[in-house]
């Protein structure tokens, strides 16, 4: 069973959420049921790369994990693109944990799948108005009900906000899943820079800008204020 894989890379930090500043490799997986007006991975499902996407058996992508990264590391993060359109991760998820290599696992909780509840760290990110997206919450309650039930492995909500009504939902996310650890992450609306001198000053003004927001709302109180940690190393860059 292949996965249609987009890139591979790594060690770097984990920039987001759950497990940031974690070392890990990312495997990137290609396609995606959503198109969220502000992706920052458009080229996994907008076609414009669709001659770069490797079909490949989980031997060879756990092959090419240790071609990357070598012997120095123990954490890998899936990410895409949405890697739970894939039916069958199962089996490279079996093959790192058969190496003691601990899983992570990055989707927008729009597609269930039995395997999540081998992931070790599962984010589940639903979006937010200004993506154009609408969450089927019955879908999103069934994944969080499932993920409750279990015992091993943790899972986390991550939102990114871009506005006022992305922090509305957010509230409505924290108070339909008040036991489910909530992160929130400022929104990168600047895509395109490759000036870094220019966007790390930016980046951090939007997020006080948040973390202002944050601070004085009645409902978001149990949750965590987080950048992407990684651009303000490296900008937009790719596979970092
Ligand atoms: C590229 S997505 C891939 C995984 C999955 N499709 C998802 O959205 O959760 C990985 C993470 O990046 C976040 N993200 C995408 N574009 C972003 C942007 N412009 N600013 C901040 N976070 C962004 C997503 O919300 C998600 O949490
Ligand atoms: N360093 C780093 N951390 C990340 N966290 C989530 C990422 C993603 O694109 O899914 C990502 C990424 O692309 N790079
Ligand atoms: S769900 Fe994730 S990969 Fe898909 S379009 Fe949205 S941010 Fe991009
Ligand atoms: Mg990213």
């Amino acid at each position: 069973m292949t996965i249609p894989v987009m890139e591979i890379f790594g060690p770097t930090i984990q920039g987001e959420g759950m497990v940031i500043g974690r070392k890990t490799m990312f495997v990137r997986t290609a396609g995606c049921d959503y198109s969220c007006s502000w992706c920052d991975s458009k080229f996994t499902w907008d076609g414009s790369e669709k001659d770069a996407i490797r079909k490949m058996e989980p031997a060879e992508i756990v092959d090419a994990l240790k071609q990357e990264g070598g012997e120095h590391f123990g954490h890998v993060t899936i990410s895409g693109g949405n890697p739970a359109l894939l039916a069958r991760l199962d089996g490279l998820i079996d093959l790192l944990h058969a190496d003691g290599i601990k899983v992570a696992l990055e989707t927008q909780g729009s597609r269930w799948q039995e395997w999540f509840t081998k992931i070790d760290d599962l984010t589940l990110s639903p979006k937010p108005p200004s993506s154009g997206m609408k969450t089927n919450f019955s879908v999103l309650d069934f994944i969080i009900e499932s993920l409750q039930l279990k015992q091993e492995g943790s899972f986390s909500l991550k939102v990114v906000i871009f506005d006022e009504d992305d922090l509305v939902y957010a509230q409505e996310i924290h108070q339909r899943y008040p036991q489910v650890e909530l992160f929130l992450q400022v929104g990168n609306d600047d895509l395109e820079t490759t000036d870094e001198k220019e966007f790390l000053p930016y980046s951090l003004r939007r997020y006080e800008q948040l973390i202002d927001r944050v601070m004085e709302n009645d409902i978001l109180k149990d949750v965590r204020v987080l950048p992407q940690l990684h651009t303000y190393l490296w900008g937009n860059k790719r596979g970092v």
